[in-house]
C-alpha cells in the first residue's frame, strides 16, 4: 500500500544543535498514530515538518511526501506546499481560533485554502460552504454555538471548533499537536473521541502528539516513540508497559498511574451522539 505520509532521512538543527536525527516514518492511509516521548524529544518539530511548517537541514538527501506529493526534499520546501496544506488539517494545542469572530466564521475559515483569494478576503462564502461548516459543527456537537463569539467558549469547546474547521477544510490528513494538553479530562476525552470517530468513520489519517500516554494507549493502535530526536520505537500500542515507559521517559513519568488509568480511569468511548456541548 502507498504511504500517505513518508519521511526519509530527516535531520533538523536549530542554531547548530541537532534535534531530529535521520528520521524515517511511513504512515498508511486511515491509520491513527500517536507520537509520544518526553518533553523536548522532537514530537512537535517532526509534526511541523510533515505539513511544511518547518524545513529540514539542507545537507543530505532527506525527503517528506504527503499523499504522494513532495512537501520538502533535501532541506528545500516544495514551492507548491501551500496547495498541499489544503489537504492537511492542523490542530494546535492552543486552538488558533480568531476569538473575536463567531464560531461559524472560524469554521468557515477552513474553506480558505480551496477558494479564490478575492472571495476569501471578502469573506464571501457560498451556501454550500456554510452548510458544510454547520454540518461540521453538528459533527462535533456544537451547532448551537455557531453564532457565539469563539472567545466565549471553553477550551475543550474551542478545540472542537478547531476540529470542525479541519472538517470544513475537507482535510484528508489531520495532524494534531498536543490537542488535549491544556484540557480537563472530560474535555480531553471528547476531543479524542471526535478525532477517533473521524478516523474510523471517514477514514482520515490522524497523527497526534500526546503527553498523556494513557490516551495514546486508549485511542491509537500504533505508537511512534521519540527519544532525544531519534525514533526509539515504532509499533503496536501493546508495547506500552512500565519497563518501556520508564526507559522512554527516564523515570519522569508515573507509569503505574498511567497504565492503571488506561483501563480503570478512562470509561468506554461513548457513541458520538452522546457528545454534548
Ligand atoms: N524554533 C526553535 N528554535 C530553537 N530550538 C527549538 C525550536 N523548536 C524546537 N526547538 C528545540 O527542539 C527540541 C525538540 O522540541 P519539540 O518542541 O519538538 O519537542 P516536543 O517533544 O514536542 O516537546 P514538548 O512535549 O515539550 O512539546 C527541543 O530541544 C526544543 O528546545
Amino acid at each position: 500500500m502507498n504511504s500517505v505520509i513518508r519521511v526519509e532521512g530527516l535531520n533538523k538543527s536549530f542554531g547548530g544543535k541537532q534535534v531530529l536525527f535521520n528520521m524515517g516514518l511511513a504512515v498508511q492511509p486511515g491509520e491513527m498514530v500517536a507520537l509520544i516521548g518526553a518533553s523536548g524529544s522532537g514530537k512537535s518539530t517532526l509534526l511541523r515538518h510533515l505539513s511544511g511548517l518547518a524545513c529540514g537541514d539542507k545537507h543530505g538527501s532527506s525527503s517528506i511526501s504527503v499523499m504522494g506529493r513532495s512537501v520538502q526534499s533535501g532541506g528545500q520546501l516544495n514551492g507548491q506546499v501551500r496547495r498541499l496544506r489544503a489537504d492537511i488539517g492542523y490542530i494546535f494545542q492552543q486552538f488558533n481560533l480568531v476569538g473575536r469572530l463567531s464560531v461559524l466564521r472560524n469554521v468557515l475559515l477552513g474553506c480558505l485554502g480551496r477558494m479564490p483569494r478575492w472571495r476569501g478576503s471578502l469573506g464571501m462564502f457560498t451556501p454550500e460552504e456554510k452548510q458544510l461548516a454547520m454540518a461540521s459543527l453538528e459533527r462535533v456537537g456544537l451547532a448551537d454555538y455557531a453564532h457565539r463569539r469563539a472567545s466565549t467558549l471553553s477550551g475543550g469547546q474551542q478545540q472542537r471548533v478547531a476540529i470542525a474547521r479541519a472538517l470544513t477544510q475537507r482535510a484528508e490528513i489531520i495532524l494534531a499537536d498536543e490537542p488535549i494538553a491544556s484540557l480537563d479530562p472530560e474535555s480531553a476525552r471528547k476531543v479524542m473521541d471526535i478525532l477517533a470517530d473521524i478516523n474510523e468513520k471517514d477514514g482520515k489519517t490522524v497523527v497526534v502528539t500526546l503527553h498523556q500516554v494513557d490516551y495514546a494507549a486508549r485511542y491509537c493502535k500504533r505508537v511512534v516513540a521519540l527519544k532525544s530526536g531519534h525514533i526509539h520505537f515504532d509499533g503496536s500500542v501493546d508495547a506500552l508497559d512500565g519497563v518501556f515507559l520508564n526507559d522512554l521517559y527516564g523515570g519522569d513519568l508515573d507509569t503505574s498511574l498511567v497504565l492503571a488509568s488506561h483501563t480503570a480511569r478512562l470509561p468506554a468511548r461513548p457513541s458520538m451522539s452522546l457528545i454534548a456541548a
